[in-house]
């Protein structure tokens, strides 16, 4: 009999994504028990067995909802249905440090699936977004004016992390799900409009794919896909000047001129990092703003995310923390 297409399209993604690893190879599946994780929970068993690379299905209980432990429990279960060699369920505390409940619980997650994944000795660690998770980061970049790095989307893949299931649809995951008779679990969290993701998925994606046409998703996805390359190139190009700049006395604004805006702008964000700023809070404005206090075009401080401020002094651009007036 036919493979159902949509099983088909998971499985030539996870593939490739395995492309590398050889028997006796570990990787980890992140599974949340959605339609999306389950889809690539199975293809991954199917593919890995195939190559004889073991498969570890992990999930990861926030506590943040009522009855959370026993869906873990349940999504330990399903996971030893599909096939994977073995299961972990981790249990973590949530702290936001000044950022939400949603993005501290996205921190702890992926910190503790890499800490699974060291332990068990698992090379790569499989997420299962899917290309309508990439048009909707897309397009909450792009109206949130996060610049280039959120337009240019979720990454392929980075350290240990790889997100075999970008080209393929949301739908595609629930047919393949269905096709093989898997039953998930959908996150109340992504039907709650009190979410402005929600919102983007269940009414801005929709009223674009009627207005624009179909295939808008699609068409966002394959966007950041093309602007991704671009942007890695500018980021291995501001690391490179960021090491070469970046001393005890702060980034020299006469060396920083001399950059194209581009790498100039990076290599502000990489030296407020390094000076403590908090990644996840700092946003475009920011990174302008210091671009600005750099030019000389905006006179005094720049206070980022993560008490740092930013300050132009003696040919320097310096960071150093906030001091808190009492
Ligand atoms: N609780 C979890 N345990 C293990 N893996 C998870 C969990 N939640 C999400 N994942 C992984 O992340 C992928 C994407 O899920 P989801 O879109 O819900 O998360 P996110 O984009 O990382 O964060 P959020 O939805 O909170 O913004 C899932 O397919 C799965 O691989």
């Amino acid at each position: 009999m036919a493979l159902p297409p949509a099983v088909a399209a998971c499985r030539r993604a996870v593939r490739r994504s395995l492309a590398g690893l050889e028997p006796a190879d570990r990787v980890l599946v992140a599974c949340s028990g959605g339609a999306d994780s389950l889809a690539l929970l199975a293809a991954t068993v199917h593919e890995a067995h195939r190559i004889e690379v073991l498969v570890l299905g992990a999930t990861v209980d926030h506590g943040l909802q009522d009855g959370s432990a026993g869906r873990a429990d349940l999504v330990v279960a399903q996971m030893a249905r599909l096939g994977a060699d073995e299961t972990a369920s981790a249990r973590v505390r949530v702290e936001g440090a000044g950022q939400g409940p949603e993005a501290a619980a996205r921190q702890a997650r992926y910190a503790v699936l890499e800490e699974l994944a060291g332990r068990a000795g698992a090379r790569r660690v499989l997420l299962g977004h899917t290309l309508d998770d990439q048009a909707e980061t897309v397009l909450l970049g792009l109206a949130r004016g996060s610049g280039g790095r959120s337009i240019a989307g979720m990454r392929p893949a980075y350290g240990v992390f790889v997100r075999p299931l970008l080209d393929v649809t949301r739908a595609e995951t629930e047919a393949a799900c269905r096709a093989e008779d898997i039953a998930w679990w959908d996150d109340p969290h992504n039907e709650d409009p009190r979410f402005t993701r929600s919102r983007v998925r269940h009414v801005v994606l929709p009223v674009l794919e009627r207005e624009l046409g179909p295939g808008v998703a699609q068409t966002l996805a394959r966007t950041a896909a093309m602007l991704r390359p671009d942007m890695e190139a500018l980021d291995r190009m501001a690391a490179v000047a960021h090491d070469a700049l970046d001393g005890s006395d702060g980034l020299p604004l006469g060396a920083l001129h001399d950059l194209d805006e581009a790498v100039a702008s990076r290599v502000l964000r990489l030296a407020a990092l390094a000076a403590g700023a908090v990644d996840a809070d700092l946003f475009h404005v920011h990174v302008r703003a210091l671009v600005d206090l750099a030019a000389g075009d905006i006179s005094g401080q720049v206070q980022l995310p993560g008490h740092v401020t930013a300050v132009r002094e003696a040919g320097h651009l310096r960071f150093r923390p906030t001091t808190v007036e009492s």
